[in-house]
């Protein structure tokens, strides 16, 4: 089917005016000023009065569920389509978590190919919190060479109460285990990093890019905005060249603990020259749970995927330029995890565009060149809902 949206302000991202996105199939096949089609069936789109960006990219996702850490009734739900669609967000990637004994990779696969079927696209990392890690084929490489939707390691916990203790050698060789089939696999192979409150922070991260072969880009550590310091660091990290990753999910109760408001960590990373480094992610299905200082289980939330773009709006109403904002969520996560034609509204590229209205809410995204929403009507719904 042959789409043209019409007077739309381009975002590639990079703010390019008033333009009209001729669509070919699940292609970007045009964009231009007065494009006319002729001859064959097309559906016009009017882009008046809103703005196209790049479909998002929420690349840390418990999209089979995740959470326990209150015990079994505190595991979360999976996603369903319709949230990631309000969401604006095009390309998923899921990840397990605390929980690798209930949870399990072959469901992760399941669930990221039923969501690819539905009509968004999808990767997912092997591995979960602890090391050694869970595998399909009982190795990391082949996980990464032989399965196509594998993409990277993750979330692997560090300096968390939660985590295995993995000691410098263990992140060592599954760090360059991953480098290295994800180079045999043309794929980023990046260790998604899932980083606690721990006081040891990022040190172990720089020590092994500090001391080793492996460079720095081989780590995506996430929740760096969770408490100050981290934060701090994250920022030293990414300084050297290093990609941080900040959660956009919270709970009220943490911004009273210290949490960087996802969308002011972005504010103050751009405004030090670092925002090519940052992402977002929403954590979205994955567990928000709270502990006190005993490490005691107290309450928990869930995340969502609503939250990503939620915090790039809040960043744009508190002065960043969208496009710099936007960055965060398409054409940065598409670069650090290699996403072959996505992150950008580009000739050529998959048709994956989030309209938004000039208020900054979505309003239609079309994925793969096929509409999921329209003037706010969610269209595709999941094969349950
Ligand atoms: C960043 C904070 C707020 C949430 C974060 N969530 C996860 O890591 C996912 C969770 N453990 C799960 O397995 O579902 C956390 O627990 O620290
Ligand atoms: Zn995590
Ligand atoms: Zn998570």
């Amino acid at each position: 089917m042959i789409k043209l949206i019409k007077n739309v302000e381009v975002y590639m991202p990079e703010y390019i005016g008033k333009r009209d996105i001729l669509i070919a199939h699940d292609k970007i096949s045009k964009i231009g000023d007065s494009i006319t089609v002729t001859g064959i069936d097309v559906e016009v789109i009017d882009g008046k009065g809103k703005k196209a960006l790049p479909g998002f990219i929420d690349s840390h996702v418990h999209i089979t569920g995740g959470g326990g850490e209150g015990g079994y009734k505190t595991r979360t739900p999976e996603i369903v389509l319709s949230d990631i669609i309000k969401g604006g967000i095009t390309t998923i990637i899921g990840t397990l978590g605390t929980d690798g004994v209930t949870r399990s990779l072959e469901n992760l696969y399941a669930k990221a190919k039923a969501l690819e079927e539905e009509g968004v696209t999808t990767y997912i990392y092997t591995g979960a919190y602890r090391v050694p890690t869970v595998t399909f084929t009982g190795s990391i490489m082949k996980d990464l060479v032989l399965i196509d939707k594998v993409i990277g390691v993750g979330e692997i916990a560090i300096s968390d109460h939660r985590s295995s203790q993995p000691n410098l050698e263990e992140l060592k060789r599954l760090t360059a285990d991953a480098r290295v089939a994800g180079i045999l696999s043309g794929k980023a192979g990046v260790v998604n990093i899932h980083m606690g409150d721990g006081k040891d922070g990022l040190n172990k991260l720089i020590e092994i890019a500090e001391t080793t072969e492996i460079p720095i880009t081989q780590f995506y550590p996430t929740h760096i905005n969770r408490n100050p310091y981290l934060f701090e660091q994250g920022i030293q990290f990414a300084k050297m060249g290093g990609f941080i990753d900040f959660t956009t999910s919270s709970d009220p109760l943490f911004y009273d603990e210290g949490e960087v408001k996802a969308s002011i960590a972005l504010k103050t990373c751009i405004e030090k020259g670092l925002g090519d480094n940052i992402t977002f992610t929403s954590d979205g299905q994955g567990s928000l749970p709270n502990f006190n200082e005993k490490g005691e289980f107290i309450g928990l939330k869930v995340g969502r995927v609503t939250s990503l773009f939620n915090e790039v709006r809040d960043a744009v109403l508190d002065g960043v330029q969208l496009e710099q904002a936007v960055k965060a969520i398409t054409s940065n996560p598409a670069k650090i995890l290699k996403l072959k034609g996505k992150g950008k509204i580009y000739e050529g590229y998959d048709a994956d565009i989030v309209l938004v209205d000039e208020d900054y809410y979505v309003d239609t995204v079309i994925s793969k060149g096929h509409l999921l929403m329209k003037n706010k009507k969610v269209i595709a719904m999941g094969t349950f809902e």
